[in-house]
């Protein structure tokens, strides 16, 4: 059945599930405070780099099934189901700032006057839907007509397309079943048999959400502290995390060692994770937390210090290239990204940061922005690859070596091949493997 879709705030979430919705089938308008975001999205084009997100934009725009618009009240009655697609950033104290989700709750619940669904997609401390729900209802015209629902988002950046339209799994979180019936109509075209669906309370689905992103975290710092034991051995991390990965148990995803974990959600939800830990007393999740997060910052400094050690010390004057800006291959977003914490680092002990990465742009004090990787290169007295883009795989060191002034290249996310790059004359440094690997 096709149902009218409104979706708030449309970034990285809110601009895929716009499209995504409209890819089932529905009627769909977004709804984004920035106007040049949302004329952009009209024109049927993507506001970041993101991969099949502007073949859906394009087509579904074209249809009219999909526009875009600043106003609320072009939506608020005319919609049956509205998803929540706010930011929920960091805010001083390590919380999640809630004021866009607030916002956005009082620009639309005064205009609610019929019977509707609203559905929670943020990432959210537990016990906000409560807050949210009573808000709505105490807002609205229609009072205790306007239910609420807890649908949390497990996406990834660069496989957002993919991750909404074939979900691991949807959880649907309720005030005792309120809204059910209506969430199961709005999935039910894009659930296959096989999709698991979890049916529980506020509380399950905002801690299910928060769970799943520390637990990523919790494996990423495990492998690094486990590199740090490999470098001290000598053994190679990249082989260990093969190996305990064949495991079903414990799986190889999420096992790739280096400069760690950034982005936009990880850092933000773990440690707001932590703050709402300390607030009801768990004490031991906010210490493991506090852990996990210990290993990450840990990782960008050792990374900074290899490169002043690779400098004899002093990094003052000397032109670094940066191999990837944005936090992970295959998106052009720099939001906590470990690759400019570490040119940042350098650029702030006097180093000259060029940096190339193939998507993101980058307008950093003390760092230059290189249009391609020979230009990056050319007269480079060290080379960091710090994030992954597959291109950079491919890089011919035997081309690149007469370009540099010195033949060394720190290796931060352990994906060179080692011994080619050692066969063009290159010193190469591993985060987590002895030199000798
Ligand atoms: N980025 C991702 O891959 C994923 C994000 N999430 C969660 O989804 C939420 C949104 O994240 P992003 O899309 O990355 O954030 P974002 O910052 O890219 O997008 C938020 C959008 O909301 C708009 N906005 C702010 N105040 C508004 C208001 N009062 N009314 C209407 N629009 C308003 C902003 O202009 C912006 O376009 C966060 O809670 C995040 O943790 C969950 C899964 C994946
Ligand atoms: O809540 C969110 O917003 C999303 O956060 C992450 O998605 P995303 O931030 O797009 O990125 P990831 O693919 O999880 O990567 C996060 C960081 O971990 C790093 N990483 C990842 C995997 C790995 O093995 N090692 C590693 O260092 C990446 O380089 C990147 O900096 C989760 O994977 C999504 O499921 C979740 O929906």
């Amino acid at each position: 059945m096709t149902l009218r879709i409104s979706v708030i705030g449309t970034g990285y979430l809110g601009a895929t599930h716009a499209a995504c919705m409209a890819e089932f089938g529905h009627q769909v308008i977004g709804l984004d405070i920035d106007p040049d975001r949302v004329k952009k999205l009209n024109a049927g084009q993507s506001p970041m780099y993101e991969d099949n997100l502007e073949p859906l934009l394009e087509r579904h725009t074209a249809t009219g099934r999909l526009r875009f618009t600043t106003d609320y009240a072009e939506l608020a009655d005319w919609a049956d189901v509205h998803f929540l697609c706010l930011g929920t950033p960091q805010g001083p104290d390590g919380a999640a700032d809630l004021g866009q989700l607030e916002s956005a709750t009082r620009s639309l619940a005064p205009l609610l006057t019929r019977p509707t669904l609203v559905v929670g997609k943020s990432t959210v401390p537990v016990g906000t839907a409560v807050q949210l729900r009573a808000l709505f209802q105490q807002l609205a015209p229609a009072g205790e007509q306007v239910e609420l629902a807890w649908n949390p988002e497990f996406l990834r950046e660069a496989f957002a397309v993919e991750d909404t339209l074939r979900p691991d799994r949807i959880v649907f979180g309720t005030d005792d079943g309120a809204g059910l019936e209506l969430l199961r109509e709005v999935y039910a075209l894009p659930l296959s048999e096989a999709t698991p669906v979890v049916e529980c309370d506020y509380a399950t689905a905002e801690l299910i959400k928060t769970a799943a992103n520390a637990f990523l975290a919790t494996k990423i710092s495990f492998i690094n502290a486990m590199a740090q034991m490999c470098q001290a051995a000598g053994g190679d991390v990249t082989l260990l995390a093969d190996a305990i990965g064949h495991d079903r148990r414990i799986g190889r995803q999420f096992l790739n060692a280096g400069l760690g974990f950034g982005g936009g959600c990880l850092p933000k939800d773990i440690r707001a994770l932590a703050t709402r830990a300390d607030e009801l007393g768990v004490g031991v999740l906010s210490d493991f937390i506090a852990g996990v997060e210990a290993i990450n910052t840990g990782q960008r400094l050792e990374m900074a210090e290899m490169a002043v050690d690779q400098l004899a010390g002093d990094v003052t004057g000397k032109r670094i290239a940066v191999l990837g800006a944005s936090f992970k291959p295959g998106t052009d977003d720099t939001r906590n990204s470990p690759a400019l914490t570490v040119a940042t680092a350098l650029a702030e002990r006097g180093a000259e940061i060029v940096v190339y990465d193939p998507q993101a742009r980058v307008d950093w004090p003390g760092m230059s922005q290189a249009s391609s990787v020979i230009e990056a290169l050319t007269g480079a007295d060290l080379v960091l690859h710090l994030t992954e883009w597959p291109e950079f795989r491919q890089l011919d060191p035997e081309q690149l070596a007469p370009l540099v002034t010195n033949r060394i290249v720190i290796d931060g996310r352990l994906k060179l091949h080692a011994p080619t790059w050692r066969r063009s004359g290159w010193k190469v440094v591993q985060m987590g493997r002895a030199a000798t690997l």
